[in-house]
């Protein structure tokens, strides 16, 4: 935590006393250079200088003294720059109690404070200073180059409850910036009305609120709003109809759909102005009680005809009165609104620390609604004053480090202003070509889009329908190889019934042969037919077994199980294939039990033919030999 030295302990009182300084090491000097995007202004033609542009000395840092104008490098003679960088105000809000951890030097422009060090600006004002003066001082001059043709941004920046809407709005007792400047506008219109110009001003007032943008001027949201305000429901936002932005070619920037009023005088402009503010959304914090929960901009068009043959002068005023950053609220819907503000104005603050650098890389004007409607600003196609407001107390005391950095990069961005007049040929027909040039690329987009959408919505799914279908043909398949593989082993089954037929018949032979004692070469054949016939079944079976396994195990397994789903007459069958070849397993036994069988018989009946063979052998010389030389024992 900061401590107060003790010769700041009276601080409070000191205002404006700061007589020494050291070099700053916030402030930064004149020497940074930054790179200007492809700008235009949010509502007026688009301005498209893109080159590098360094930080105007000191002496030019100025706009009512020392702002330069310069001849157009493009030879057009109704266009004008004016170059300079963002003007920066800080303003402290009065303190409750006497003890402030800063001191104030308005003479010098300086905030001071013994751990923070020192912060330069283009104005300080103290506390107890009205609004008339921080007009005079740092918005007049802007508003006056507004009337001249140049785009002009005023917003004020601070922590919550600093004094922000404060400055802008004012209350009873004070008047504020917003109204300052109508009064300045129309009071410079009724000098020059009076002198043949023609002049005509259109208002436009939204807010972005939870990263959303809303018409404050459009009486339909707003009388919805009203009527769920009055039933305590406004500060949702919800049913409020949001706005979207787009690229402009001629403007750079345009919010779709807000409306744009005419107004004829002050007085209807500041009626519109109220209308507007009444429908913003306010709650209680810890720190306000009537903190705004959004963004609120006021864009006041201005167009100006000197003489009825001369070109018209377009240019925009934007005012913004910027939500407050602060600490987690405990409330949960301020909690929400508050982390959209902060990201909002850390977006905010990103883009004026790469624009202070000269950053000539990306600019991540599309990290937020407020920089990507400021963008046309930021980027340096409008004049800006920054009113800073601060608290000075020691609870408050990283805010106001944080606001006051924001402050002293803001101070190193520069512009080059360029005023385009409206002349009449040509501006006319570059609009229409413009506006021809923006339809054919949103027709293309429009095309590009349905043709991104064919591709993603009927490929994919015709591809995972055809997926599906091949998943199916797959199950089918396996179905039907199994099946058919049953079907042959069936067959084989049945052939197996015949040979076990035979079998027995022969079986019967033997048993007669051996009964008879006939000696019979075609016994000898059928008997190792019958073993050859023995060990193919036996290798059947095995494999048989091995399939009733592997049947058992799939029926077990989820994906068959799957595949089989809604098929519970094949699950049955495969059952029943189970059980059929357990069945045809038992008989194949049976069989084999046979063929033992036989076999014993067969050996039985070799010894007694052996004997037979040598009586006969002797008694006959070689008759057996021939037969016994033919087979061939496996
Ligand atoms: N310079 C000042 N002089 C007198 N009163 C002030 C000054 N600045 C702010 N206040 C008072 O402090 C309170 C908060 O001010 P304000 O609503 O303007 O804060 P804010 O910065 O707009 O806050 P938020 O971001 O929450 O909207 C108000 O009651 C206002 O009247």
């Amino acid at each position: 935590m900061m401590r107060p030295s003790s010769s700041m302990a009276n601080m409070g009182k000191a205002y404006g006393n700061l007589k020494r300084y050291t070099p700053s090491r916030v402030t930064s000097g004149g020497s940074l250079l930054r790179r200007r995007a492809s700008s235009a202004n949010l509502s007026s033609p688009s301005r498209s200088v893109s080159r590098l542009s360094r930080r105007p000395s000191s002496s030019m840092s100025s706009i009512s003294s020392s702002g330069s104008s310069s001849g157009d490098t493009n030879n057009n003679n109704n266009s004008v720059n004016y170059t300079g960088t963002i003007q920066v105000a800080v303003r402290p809000r009065p303190l409750q109690s006497s003890r402030s951890m800063w001191m104030i030097n308005p003479e010098a422009n300086c905030v001071y404070n013994r751990d923070a060090g020192e912060f330069f600006y283009d104005s300080v004002f103290t506390p107890e200073i009205d609004n008339t003066t921080v007009y005079t001082k740092s918005v007049e001059p802007v508003v006056s180059k507004c009337l001249e043709g140049f785009n002009a941004t005023v917003f004020a920046y601070g922590m919550t409850g600093s004094g922000k809407t404060y400055s802008m709005q004012g209350n009873l007792g004070q008047i504020g910036l917003i109204d300052l400047c109508v009064k300045q506008i129309f009071r410079h219109f009724d000098i020059t009305s009076q002198k043949g110009a023609q002049n005509k001003v259109t208002c436009s007032y939204l807010e972005i609120y939870n990263e959303k943008l809303y018409d404050l001027l459009n009486p339909e949201t707003g009388m919805r709003f009203g009527r769920l305000s009055s039933l305590g429901m406004h500060s949702s936002g919800n049913s409020k109809e949001a706005l979207r932005i787009r690229d402009d070619p001629l403007y750079g920037v345009k919010v779709v759909g807000l409306k744009e009023v005419d107004v004829s005088n002050a007085s209807s402009l500041l009626r519109v102005i109220r209308r507007g503010e009444s429908l913003r959304t306010t709650g209680g914090t810890d720190y306000n009680e009537r903190s705004s929960r959004s963004h609120a901009i006021v864009l006041i068009h201005l167009f100006t005809k000197n003489a009825p043959d001369s070109p018209e002068t377009v240019s925009t005023l934007c005012l913004c009165d910027l939500a407050g950053s602060e600490k987690a609220a405990r409330q949960l819907e301020r909690r929400q609104e508050g982390s959209y503000i902060n990201k909002s104005l850390l977006a905010l603050g990103t883009v004026i620390a790469k624009l202070s650098q000269g950053s000539s890389f990306h600019i991540p004007y599309r990290d937020s609604k407020l920089t990507r409607l400021l963008q046309p600003s930021l980027s340096g196609n409008s004049i800006i004053s920054v009113l800073c407001t601060i608290h000075l107390s020691s609870q408050t005391f990283g805010e106001t480090v944080n606001t006051l950095r924001f402050a002293s990069r803001a101070k190193n961005v520069a512009y080059n202003v360029k005023r385009i007049q409206n002349v009449k040929s040509g501006y006319a027909d570059k609009y229409v070509e413009n506006l021809i040039k923006e339809n054919e690329k949103l027709h293309g987009e429009i095309k590009q889009i349905k043709d991104e959408q064919v591709t993603k919505e009927e490929l994919p799914s015709s591809f995972g329908k055809n997926k599906e279908q091949m998943a199916e043909l797959v199950a089918e398949n396996k179905i039907l190889s199994e099946q058919l593989e049953h079907q042959k082993r069936l067959n084989e089954e049945t052939v197996m019934e015949q040979v076990m037929n035979n079998n027995e018949s022969l079986q019967k032979l033997i048993q007669i042969q051996i009964q008879y004692q006939i000696p019979d070469s075609r016994f000898e054949q059928a008997v190792l037919g019958l073993e050859q016939f023995g060990k193919t079944t036996m290798m059947k079976m095995e494999e048989m077994k091995s399939y009733i396994l592997h049947l058992e195990h799939k029926l077990s397994e989820k994906e068959y199980n799957e595949a089989m789903k809604g098929k519970e007459d094949e699950e049955v069958a495969g059952k029943m294939e189970i059980e059929q070849l357990k069945r045809a397993l038992k008989s194949k036994e049976i069989i084999i039990k046979a063929l033992k069988s036989t076999k014993a018989m067969r050996e039985m009946f070799k010894e007694p033919r052996q004997i037979n063979n040598e009586i006969e052998n002797r008694a006959a010389g070689g008759y057996l030999k021939t037969i016994d030389s033919n087979v061939q024992v496996p």
